[in-house]
């Protein structure tokens, strides 16, 4: 049971965010069905999410070959202390190689393939003489002892065929694809990119570029958040600013609605007079909720007509901790992609102190010697010290304090 108290602060238990978490992974589940997937070439699939387990058609490499520049040779040939080998003739860039002749050495190049009966390769610099020569009966070399296996990187060393490649759900970056079209696998099926509706809300709120009048803001959060979101690899269908009018919220979002997987708002969520985003939602399986995280405690959730709906809080820092705490972790789960974000750890460079029931997402700059400098306080306006963090720094739950040298969780922006 919730209730107000006269601070306008809700009372009652607050949804933790795991379990908010949650909750937005299960309204955003249908963007996994069958039906979401499309097959793509490798140079249009960067940044999606892989749908099924791919198992490598071909061995990497698909046959020995050679590791250095240099003299390919039978290791028993050549005992310790080393011998002369006669020349026999080079193996050809991307053909096969012939049989190499007992007490012959043949001229290879890196990447060449091994000829049979060759185990081992001798660098050309360690050879005499230390350059190649011409083929022929008269040349000899004189080549050091090498081990069996010496340079020679042995077919499926990286991967053998019929092993898996990658998994469902890897998150398709230059690495995956490079790995896909090594294998000779030309396209691949992803997830298609969910398509948003991205909505502004407040009658204070202006476009940037035009007049400022007094009591007015210029609307950051629709860059900040598009701007994300594109990032992300989501599609973002921009419906600019709707006013305080909740009639005309709802007429803005059945307009602009059609073709996206997911509605999300800024504003409008908490306890104000003037909430449009809650006026709109009045009669639509929407929630909004108070989750116990610092920024970013007000948020709605449900769908509208239909269409799956996020209300994120107005305040600049609170929608975009929204962004990284619920929709980017959700999304990835769901899809493989976007990436989720690394977390990693580091020591704060100074003390502070956290409300000790809720999460709180502070934001830093994490230096190159491990430790992070809190940028601006605690509060969610600050888009100055947002743009100055490189950091989310996470103060758990339970913890309402911590000292300079503690450590902390901090996901690289
Ligand atoms: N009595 C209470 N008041 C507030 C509570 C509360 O629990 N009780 N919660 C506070 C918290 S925490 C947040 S976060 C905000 C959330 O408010 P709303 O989502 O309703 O957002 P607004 O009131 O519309 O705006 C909040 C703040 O953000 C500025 N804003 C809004 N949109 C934009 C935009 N597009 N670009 C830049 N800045 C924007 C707006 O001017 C306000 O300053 O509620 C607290 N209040
Ligand atoms: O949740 Mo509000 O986002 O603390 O400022």
């Amino acid at each position: 049971m919730t209730s107000t108290n006269p601070h306008g602060h809700q009372k009652g238990r607050a949804r933790s965010t795991a379990s908010h978490l949650a909750a937005v992974t299960e309204l955003l589940r249908p963007l996994r069905g069958s039906a979401r997937t499309e097959l793509l070439p490798l140079s249009s699939a960067l940044g999606r999410g892989l749908v099924e387990d791919v198992t490598a058609p071909v061995s990497l490499p698909p046959f020995a070959n050679s590791q250095m520049d240099g003299y390919a040779i039978r290791s028993s040939d050549v005992p310790d202390g080393g011998t002369d080998l006669r020349v026999a003739a080079p193996v050809p860039a991307g053909a096969g190689a012939a049989t190499l002749e007992a007490g012959t050495a043949a001229p290879i190049m890196t990447g060449a393939m091994i000829p049979e009966g060759a185990d081992a390769v001798v660098p050309i610099e360690r050879a005499s003489p230390d350059h190649f020569l011409p083929a022929g009966d008269a040349a000899r070399v004189k080549l050091p002892a090498a081990a069996p296996g010496t340079y020679v990187r042995v077919a499926g060393s990286d991967i053998a065929a019929g092993e898996q490649a990658l998994a469902a759900g890897t998150f398709l970056g230059p690495a995956q694809l490079g790995l896909l079209a090594a294998l000779g696998l030309p396209e691949v099926t992803v997830y298609q990119a969910p398509a948003v509706l991205l909505v502004t809300t407040g009658d204070e709120v202006v476009e940037p570029g035009r007049d400022l009048p007094a009591g007015k803001i210029y609307d950051s959060n629709g860059t900040l958040l598009e701007a994300a979101m594109t990032q992300a690899g989501l599609r973002v269908l921009r419906a600019g600013i709707s006013t305080d009018n909740p009639e005309e919220l709802r007429t803005l979002l059945r307009s602009q609605g059609a073709g996206a997987d997911l509605i999300v708002t800024t504003g409008g969520v908490s306890q104000g007079a003037y909430e449009v985003v809650r006026q709109a939602m009045a009669d639509q399986p929407v929630e909004f909720l108070h989750v116990a995280m610092q920024p970013g405690g007000p948020q709605g959730i449900g769908t509208f007509e239909g269409t799956p709906f996020l209300g994120f809080p107005g305040n600049p820092v609170s929608c975009l901790v929204s962004f990284e705490m619920f929709l980017r972790p959700a999304l990835s789960q769901l899809l493989g992609a976007p990436a989720a974000r690394l977390p990693v750890r580091a020591r704060l460079g100074h003390p502070l102190t956290s409300p000790e029931h809720k999460h709180q997402v502070r934001r830093g700059r994490l230096r190159p010697d491990g430790t992070v400098q809190l940028e601006g306080g605690e509060s969610s306006h600050l888009m100055h010290a947002l743009a100055g963090s490189n950091v989310l720094v996470h103060v758990p739950e339970g913890v309402a304090a911590l000292g300079t040298g503690d450590e902390v969780e901090v996901w690289m922006l």
